[in-house]
């Protein structure tokens, strides 16, 4: 396949597709061959806009309004005969620059990480055995099988089209889904058919609404229908949190305010005899100062390695602005079937005619015996039971696989263990292992008895599914399973005791009471039925046949709730998130599993699907505060309790996996789709991936979320309050008439070097302890609330004016060496900075935190403490930096007067909190949050 000719696929019959490229319609193409068309063809993708190239990230960082700025100090200063101040200023704006780009270079790294960790998968036949794979590795000649809810991963002419239905506006731009099927199209050689009407190819990047089908890739990559426009579409913008564009609109009020400080400093002091041009370049620092030009990057960053942090437990967020939503969530909608349970399903209990069987086995193995009232039983004598496995062996999709495995003991004795596993819905699966459990293992047996002609496929709204079955003396029979109420509601006879007999009031109620009693022990109950058809035809409209049905039994199935949910939901509930299970699954069930999971704590209420019907939206709103299970629901209802919530002021995360999961989980403030059982239309609206489907790992994303936000603020906090500090000593110094407490080159030093690491230290902190005792965050917070914006300005205050005071006694001490105390004043700048910096990693007190928990933030300070202790004794950078040595004496000084801004709050921090930490005690323990 090197090249590949321009061919109307259409026009080909599905067999001489797969000869044209030598494929095999069972098989597939071997592991071998497809590996090696894959590196002929090159993958199967869409050529991507061109990455910005790094020296292009690396000369962005100088395209700033302040550093041009600088770039004009720089040129004065030359002029000027400075030539140490120039060169000083230059070194700093690379070294500023670098810095920037190295945050940068590694945001941009980890979130395209995470943009191939969110691409999409497809099922594909290869020698014989099924497999997802990334969509990006199919080559031509590949068989795919397709889904509700599939994103198509190439051009495929279709070899089997069940039912099946595609939306192509991605192609055509026509939203009405396009039924397929295999027929071969006849046309003349030189027109061609439209892309709408060729019924048997599925496009790349159309989307699967319905049914099911399998295909044959005809082309991958650029030559596909949709690479060929590709150019002509335009791409996604990546979007800005709400966070980051908040700090832009800060950031330019910040440039007029520090533009005003610095003309009233320039004129203040230029009145009080310094000299224009040392004004001007303090000027220019202090604007620098002002202007936190580093924010975005630091921001960009702490987001980015959150997002990693994410991954890391599983969660894989697909846009950002859902980082900072994430921590505001304030209801969890689950579903239950394997998000909050196992998904691992194995049938118990059968039961027909009144008669309860209990089925033994253990995990997936087809070994298994039934027992009647402690007696072994054969299945086989049992014409009901019988009939029941027929139908869970038939109308099913999953297939139970082996897998043996050797290995060897120390003595080298070979023993060989064989893993049973089950491929397809777990639900199905345990049906199957039942079946090959009445048949004495045999997993084929029934295999024989009948053929196949249609499916009516599963879905959550019929709750069941059905299959027509050409039996071998030519006779043709529906065969359905589904929800036991769902089924009753459609039979008119059962199989009771041998006899086909009309389903009385008496026997309907008997069996939705054994469903019930089933359902109480936590299982999920299956009801079986089955017609024959007279006069059927194949390809007769299929839908009207699911009624009449005659009844045989109810099988129950077991489906352990994951261990990590407890202790998850435990602490949704400290954290004032109220959780809420949603299942398409029996009241009884899903109450009993809600027990077993600490959901319930017998204050919640269950609603079912169809009381929620009888609801109005204003009514639902009400309720919803109370409902804990949501039991029989449709994906429909859960887009009613997305607004129901939201409509209450929740922040509201709801999870799917289905096709018509799609609308809830968009509407949702947080959306999360499942990446083991998820459709790709599911992952595609949703903000957030569950690589495991577990609720616990929602939680931590959560946990994850509040903590991003929260070392967000720390850094803020520390920088603005840096800032601050600068500017006041500069401004006070200059309204006293006091000489330039600091050169020009020492702020800049500051700002541009010391401050950095432990700020982007400070954005990978470690969570304070209660970030999961909190309620949520109301959504439109302000950045500076909870007291943010005071602890900025106060201990920012406190900061400039120690130094200034440390600079004052040092000066009327020896009024005639400004060096000396411009460098005392210099290293209690910083050194205040560099203690302060502990202050901001807890919203108490310092003395909340262990200061040595965060390494990085130790080594940061740590090695801006070596730099400022280098450019104050180093003989050659001491003209440069306008410094000179210190003695014991003034370290004492700048030592206590760097400790004082972040101690003295300190010790207020202790004693207020105090005051909260007991006030809160007296909250109720649940609370859900309403911005009011
Ligand atoms: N493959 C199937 N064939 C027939 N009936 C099924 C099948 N799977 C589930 N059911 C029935 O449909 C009901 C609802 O299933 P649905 O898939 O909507 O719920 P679920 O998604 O498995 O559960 P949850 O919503 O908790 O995740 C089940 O309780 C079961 O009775
Ligand atoms: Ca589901």
């Amino acid at each position: 396949m090197d090249t590949q000719p321009i061919r109307k696929w259409y026009t080909l019959a599905a067999a001489d597709v797969t000869e044209a490229l030598h494929s095999d319609a069972a098989q597939g193409l071997t592991q071998q061959e497809a590996e090696r068309r894959l590196a002929k063809q090159g993958a199967n993708q869409l050529a991507e806009q061109k990455r910005k190239p790094l020296y292009s990230v690396f000369v962005d960082q100088f395209k700033d309004f302040m550093v041009l700025i600088l770039f004009i100090a720089t040129l004065i200063s030359y002029f000027l005969g400075e030539y140490l101040d120039a060169i000083a200023i230059i070194a700093i704006i690379l070294i500023n620059g670098i810095l920037g780009f190295i945050q940068e270079a590694k945001a941009e790294r980890s979130l395209q990480a995470l943009k191939e960790l969110a691409s999409p998968m497809a099922r594909v036949i290869r020698g014989g055995h099924i497999s997802m794979i990334p969509a990006s590795r199919l080559v031509p000649g590949d068989l795919v099988q397709l889904e509700a809810g599939d994103r198509i991963p190439a051009d495929l002419r279709l070899l089997s089209a069940n039912r099946l239905e595609v939306e192509e506006s991605a192609l055509t731009g026509e939203s009405v889904p396009v039924g397929k099927n295999v027929k071969r199209l006849e046309t003349a050689q030189a027109s061609t058919v439209p892309l709408g009407d060729q019924k048997n190819l599925a496009f790349m990047g159309t989307m699967v609404t319905g049914g099911t089908g399998s295909g044959i890739v005809v082309a991958t990559g650029m030559s596909t229908e949709i690479g060929k426009i590709a150019h002509l579409m335009n791409t996604a913008e990546e979007a800005e949190t709400p966070l980051q564009l908040r700090l832009e609109q800060m950031g330019k009020i910040l440039v007029v305010v520090a533009l005003l400080l610095t003309i009233v400093v320039i004129a203040a002091g230029v009145w009080h005899g310094h000299e224009l041009f040392t004004m001007f370049l303090a000027g220019v620092s202090l604007a620098v100062a002002a202007i936190p030009e580093g924010l975005p990057a630091i921001v960009t960053v702490a987001l980015a390695l959150g997002v990693q942090r994410m991954i890391r437990r599983n969660a894989i967020v697909r846009k950002l602005p859902s980082v900072e939503t994430l921590g505001c969530a304030s209801v969890i909608c689950s579903d239950k079937t394997g998000t909050l349970t196992q998904n691992k399903m194995t049938v118990t209990q059968v039961w027909h005619s009144d008669s309860t069987y209990e089925v033994s086995g253990s995990g997936y193995a087809p070994e298994g015996a039934f027992h009647y009232l402690g007696k072994m039983v054969s299945p086989a004598r049992d014409g009901a039971l019988s009939q029941m496995i027929r139908i869970a062996d038939r109308c099913n999709n999953a297939r139970l696989t082996c897998e043996e495995q050797s290995t060897r003991n120390l003595l080298g004795m070979g023993k060989t263990s064989r893993f049973w596993q089950v491929v397809g819905d777990p639900t199905e699966g345990a049906l199957k292992v039942l079946a090959a459990k009445a048949l004495g293992g045999n997993t084929e047996r029934s295999n024989q008895q009948g053929q196949r002609v249609e499916e009516l496929p599963f879905d959550s709204d019929r709750k069941m599914m059905s299959i027509v079955e050409k039996g071998t003396d030519g006779v043709y029979s529906l065969l359905t399973k589904g929800a036991a109420e769902a089924m009753l509601a459609r039979s008119t006879h059962i199989l009771w005791k041998g006899e086909l007999t009309p389903l009385s009031a008496t026997l309907r109620h008997q069996v939705l009471e054994q469903t019930e009693r089933m359902a109480g022990k936590a299982l999920r109950v299956l009801g079986f039925a089955y017609k024959t058809l007279q006069g059927y035809r194949p390809g007769q409209p299929i839908g009207s046949l699911e009624n009449n049905l005659v009844f045989v039994g109810l099988a129950g199935m077991i489906d352990p709730p994951r261990e990590e949910v407890r202790p998850a939901i435990n602490l949704c509930h400290q954290a004032g998130i109220k959780t809420v299970m949603i299942t398409g699954d029996h009241k009884v069930t899903a109450e009993a599993i809600a027990r077993q999971i600490g959901l319930t704590r017998g204050y919640g209420e269950v609603l079912e699907g169809r009381e929620l019907d009888n609801m109005s939206d204003e009514q639902l709103a009400e309720y919803a505060e109370r409902v804990t299970v949501y039991a029989r629901v449709s994906p429909e209802h859960k887009l009613r309790i997305v607004r129901a919530l939201q409509s209450q002021g929740h922040v509201v995360a709801m999870t799917g996996d289905g096709v018509n999961d799609a609308p809830a989980i968009k509407t949702s403030d947080i959306g999360i789709a499942m990446g083991i059982t998820g459709t790709d239309v599911t992952k595609e609206a949703a903000d957030l991936v569950l690589r495991d489907d577990n609720f616990a790992t929602i939680v931590a994303a959560v946990e994850e979320g509040r903590n991003i936000y929260d070392n967000i603020r720390k850094f803020i906090r520390y920088l603005l309050a840096s800032n601050v500090g600068e500017i006041l000593v500069m401004f006070f110094a200059m309204l006293l008439g006091l000489p330039l407490p600091l050169v020009p080159i020492q702020i800049l030093w500051v700002n541009l070097v010391t401050d950095g690491l432990p700020a982007m230290a400070l954005g990978v902190d470690q969570a304070e302890k209660d970030t999961m005792y909190q309620k949520p965050r109301n959504k439109a917070e302000n950045i500076f609330s909870r007291g943010l914006g005071w602890k900025i300005v106060s201990r920012g205050f406190l900061i400039g004016a120690m130094t200034l005071l440390a600079f004052w006694l040092t000066l009327k001490e020896n009024p005639n060496d400004l060096v000396h105390a411009q460098t005392v004043a210099f290293v209690t700048l910083v050194m205040a900075q560099l203690i302060h910096v502990f202050d901001c990693r807890s919203q108490y007190s310092v003395f909340h935190r262990n200061v040595f928990e965060n390494k990085y933030l130790v080594w940061a300070v740590l090695s801006s403490i070596v730099l400022v202790i280098g450019v104050v004794y180093m003989d050659a950078l001491q003209p440069i930096f306008k410094t000179t040595d210190l003695n014991l004496r003034d370290w004492a000084l700048i030592l206590v007067a760097a400790g004082v801004p972040t101690f003295v709050a300190g010790i207020g921090g202790v004693l207020t909190s105090g005051r909260q930490r007991t006030s809160k005690e007296k909250r109720p323990a649940m609370r859900t949050v309403r911005p009011d």
